[in-house]
């Protein structure tokens, strides 16, 4: 991909901006103590990659900080959002947490603009960033990665340099200890493939726009590796440690045209380059995944990534993503062992479902049921846990992202429980190409379009109950189970808004609802009109229940729900999240992409509630459905086989 040929001037040196008197608390006579206590510490990171730091006394708030960016780096505050997350912050600063990262955008209308650059008339109010070479931000349980912090910082300043690291796309560089042995992988967030300072060519976006995945966002990878090991209980996996930093060094790359030589504030360390960077320990290792024969990878091993994988949807386990080391000596094909490390999980946790790539899918070890250890370890995982545990370690990450852990979690439990293995599970989450080229949804996506389905037309229900009141219709309700059902689906009795999800039924009200020209009411048997509505609402679930998952998805093809390119759909799809097939994309988005044919951010929090109960009830249908499937398909083989001679 080209440069991006309107990058700003920018500077990446290491900075901390100042709090000039904007807290009079800054110069009163609390105790050193007291203050230590008030003051955070936060870095202010811009679209292309500079990283300032600011130090926040009490009275800190958005407006206060914007005006000391403002004074730096020459960007208007009315015209940029200071994020964290999924959150705009307004003004109060109270929540974020020392050391937080936060990311400055320019507002929309800002973005043909170039980007914000150190403005020179204010260098003078910058001063150097008082933080160390490397500092972890956050992980309250870091202290493995303190020591190795420790060695790394000890080389930098005895002048062992790290080494850029040559495969891959995007910049990574092995910092080393004082002996020269590698002790570290670092990823800084701006030299993702596509962020501003990739230093291997693939350039062109800004930091917060979607990345080589559409639903992973250029300058979060660094997140969701550290995520992924949080996540790695007991190191059932063997994901290497790996912590977020703040890193400061001179070997990290600036693209022409990012940087911003002749605004450098004068600093005699002006060449040092801070970033926002995952940090993860180097682990010494032969070979990797695509470099050896797989047969001889250990079972357990590939069960325990695979298990990891499904519950972080990872979108890149391709073979170089597994470390291989030999133990004990032999190739390991005959006799010797075998270990296995995953690394890269930047492009897990995606915001939206898409498809993901799973190595293992079709090695031998993934057909072999689970041993009572895994399904053990399996049955103890908690979704809530998972997420609370991210939310509270890890607050930048989008809830989206969070859902989807939870979705696959449960799914996984399920699929597991039910005496699936790890290869049928990972099939389920995949997509297929027909005629390899286009793309239909996986089992897990029709199921989430059915959930979703369901939850809509609860909802929808309830609309036209309520506004049937007016029609003069009588319903027969009891109180208690209305009261049940509207929390389910989040309608308030007394809103005569519509949920969000009734759009679609609006548009569909004015087609065929089942497609099948008569006008009448759905397949799903549902009629909004009838006096049995607790009846109606379980017959519903009930049918849906009963059909097979094969069945589920011809009917959402022939309603055009996976329609893409091209073909025009007869329905509107965007309701359930599908991308419109004829939707405009952004200049900025022509990166080759799978759709996404669910959404699940767009639900309240009381429609996710009701859509997870919908997909559970959903489970066990699909999971006999897919075991009566295979035992078609081997018996066919079989029948097949015994034709042939
Ligand atoms: N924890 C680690 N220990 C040892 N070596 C590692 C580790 N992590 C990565 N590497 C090495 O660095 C190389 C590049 O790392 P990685 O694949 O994570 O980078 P990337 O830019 O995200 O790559 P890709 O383009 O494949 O997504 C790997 O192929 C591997 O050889």
């Amino acid at each position: 991909m080209a440069p991006n040929a309107d990058s700003p001037v920018q500077t990446q040196v290491a900075l901390a901006v100042p709090n000039h008197s904007i807290s009079s608390e800054h110069h009163g006579s609390r105790s050193s103590e007291a203050k230590q206590v008030a003051r955070r510490r936060v870095f202010v990171q811009t679209e292309t990659g500079c990283v300032l730091g600011i130090e926040l006394d009490r009275g800190d708030n958005v407006h206060t900080v914007k005006r000391r960016l403002q004074l730096a780096l020459n960007v208007p505050t009315e015209e940029s959002s200071l994020t964290y997350g999924d959150r705009v912050l307004k003004n109060d600063l109270s929540a974020i947490r020392n050391d937080s990262p936060l990311l400055l955008r320019r507002n929309l209308i800002q973005r043909s603009s170039s980007s914000p650059c150190l403005s020179p008339t204010a260098k003078d109010l910058l001063q150097r960033d008082r933080s160390g070479p490397i500092e972890i931000l956050g992980c309250s349980n870091s202290c493995s990665m303190k020591q190795l912090v420790k060695d790394a910082v000890k080389a930098i300043k005895n002048g062992v340099d790290p080494l850029p690291v040559h495969s891959g796309l995007g910049g990574a560089y092995y910092f080393r200890n004082s002996r020269g042995e590698r002790v570290a992988i670092v990823k800084p967030t701006d030299e993702e493939p596509f962020a501003p300072n990739n230093p291997k060519g693939f350039v062109g976006k800004t930091l917060g726009q979607p990345g080589l995945k559409r639903s992973v966002r250029v300058g979060e990878t660094g997140y969701r590796e550290v995520a992924a090991y949080l996540l790695d209980y007991d190191h059932f996996a063997n994901v290497p440690p790996t912590v977020l930093v703040k890193i400061t060094h001179s070997i990290f790359h600036v693209n022409e045209g990012v940087s911003c030589s002749k605004n450098k504030p004068h600093d005699e360390n002006s060449s040092a380059m801070s970033k926002i960077a995952s940090f993860q320990k180097f682990i010494p290792h032969d070979f990797d995944a695509s470099d050896h024969g797989t047969s001889c990878f250990p079972v357990a091993a590939v069960h325990r990534i695979g298990i990891l994988d499904i519950r972080i949807f990872n979108t890149d386990r391709h073979a170089g993503n597994l470390l291989v080391k030999k133990l004990g000596g032999g190739d390991g094909r005959f006799g010797g062992q075998m270990d296995l490390i995953p690394i890269d999980h930047g492009l897990c946790l995606p915001e939206n479902l898409e498809d993901p790539y799973f190595e293992w899918i079709h090695w031998p070890q993934a057909s072999i049921p689970f041993s009572d250890d895994e399904l053990k370890y399996i049955e103890y995982l908690d979704p809530s846990r998972d997420s609370d545990m991210l939310r509270s370690e890890l607050p930048m990450i989008r809830e989206a992202c969070l859902r989807v852990l939870v979705l696959c979690t449960i799914f996984l439990k399920e699929a597991a429980a039910f005496g699936l293995c790890l290869a049928e599970i990972g099939e389920m989450m995949s997509r297929e190409f027909k005629g390899g080229v286009e793309e239909e949804p996986s089992e897990l996506e029709i199921l989430c379009i059915e959930s979703k389905r369901l939850v809509t037309e609860h909802s929808v229900f309830l609309s036209e109950a309520e506004s049937g009141g007016e029609d003069d219709i009588q319903f027969d309700i009891d109180c208690g189970e209305e009261d049940e059902l509207t929390k389910q689906v989040g309608v308030q009795p007394s809103s005569h808004s519509r949920n969000p999800f009734s759009r679609l039924q609006i548009l569909e009200e004015e087609e065929d609802v089942d497609g099948d020209g008569d006008g009448d009411e759905d397949d799903t048997g549902l009629s909004p009109l009838r006096s049995d509505l607790p009846l109606n609402v379980s017959k519903l679930s009930m049918s849906l229940k009963d059909v097979s998952l094969a069945e589920k998805h011809n009917q959402l093809k022939q309603q055009g729900w996976f329609s893409k390119g091209g073909k025009t759909s007869t329905k509107p799809n965007y309701s359930y999240g599908v991308k419109h097939p004829n939707g405009n994309r952004s200049a900025n988005e022509q990166l080759p992409a799978s759709q996404s044919f669910v959404k699940l951010a767009d639900m309240s929090d009381d429609q996710w509630g009701a859509f997870l109960e919908k997909f559970q009830e959903l489970l066990p249908g699909a999971f006999r459905d897919r075991k009566s499937r295979v035992a078609g398909q081997r018996q066919r083989q079989r029948l097949g086989t015994s034709c042939q001679f």
